[in-house]
C-alpha cells in the first residue's frame, strides 16, 4: 500500500464512531486480492437456524486467526484456519492503518444481489465490551445498512467500494445493528473481510 491520500469520512451517528476510509487499496491491489482470495479461502456454507428452522447461511464464509479461540454466533460455531501471507499482509496494512491489532478475520463472500447479511450487531462476547471491527471490501460495491436499536425509523446507509475500509468501535455495537441487504439487481459477486479481536474463552 502507497501512503493513505484520501480523505477518511466519520458517519453521522449517534453513539457511535464509525469511520469510513476509501481507496485504502487500488483498483490494481483489490483486484489482485479479490483473485486471490476466491480461490485461496477455505469458503464454507454454514446451516443456520431461524425459528427453529434450518436453512443455508446466504452466502460462504471463513474463519483465519493467530490463535484457536472459535468464535459463535447464529447458532454456528466457526474454528479458525492459520493465516496465508496474503491475507496477513492485507492484516498488517489495515492494523497500521487503523492504529489496532486483530488476531482474525471473518470473511463473506456475496456470490450475487441474493446473497445477503440479516440484521445483527457484532457483540458476542469472545469481542469483548467495545469491540473495533475493521471490514475490509473488495469487488462488487454493496450497501451497507444501519438500524438504532432504540428508534428502528433511525437508518443509514453507505455504499461500501471496491478497495474499502470500514471502521466501527466505541459504543457502535450496543446502541446500532447492520445488514447487508438483498437486492434483485444482478451483481457481481463481493468479498468482506472483518478483521477482529476474539479472545480464548475463559
Ligand atoms: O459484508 C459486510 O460488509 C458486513 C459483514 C458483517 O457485518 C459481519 O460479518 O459481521
Ligand atoms: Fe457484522
Amino acid at each position: 500500500m502507497t501512503l493513505y491520500k484520501k480523505s477518511t469520512l466519520r458517519l453521522p451517528l449517534q453513539n457511535a464512531e464509525v469511520w469510513y476510509y476509501p481507496e485504502v487499496f487500488s483498483e490494481e491491489e483489490s483486484g489482485f486480492y479479490f483473485r486471490t482470495l476466491q480461490h485461496k479461502v477455505l469458503w464454507q456454507q454454514d446451516e443456520i437456524r431461524i425459528f427453529g428452522k434450518t436453512h443455508p447461511q446466504p452466502r460462504l464464509t471463513a474463519l483465519y486467526g493467530d490463535n484457536l479461540a472459535p468464535y459463535s454466533y447464529s447458532g454456528i460455531t466457526m474454528h479458525p484456519h492459520p493465516f496465508f501471507p496474503e491475507l496477513a499482509a492485507i492484516k498488517e496494512t489495515i492494523s497500521t492503518l487503523s492504529g489496532h491489532p486483530f488476531t482474525s478475520c471473518l470473511l463473506n463472500l456475496y456470490r450475487n444481489g441474493r446473497d445477503s447479511n440479516g440484521w445483527h450487531a457484532d457483540d458476542e462476547k469472545e469481542l469483548g465490551i467495545n469491540p473495533v471491527i475493521a471490514s475490509v471490501s473488495f469487488g462488487e460495491e454493496r450497501y451497507f445498512h444501519f438500524k438504532y436499536k432504540k428508534d428502528k425509523t433511525l437508518r443509514y446507509k453507505l455504499l461500501l467500494e471496491n478497495g474499502s475500509l470500514l471502521v466501527m468501535k466505541g459504543a457502535t455495537q450496543h446502541h446500532w445493528l447492520h445488514q447487508i441487504p438483498k437486492t434483485t439487481k444482478d451483481l457481481e459477486p463481493r468479498i468482506n473481510l472483518t478483521f477482529r479481536n476474539i479472545n480464548i474463552p475463559t
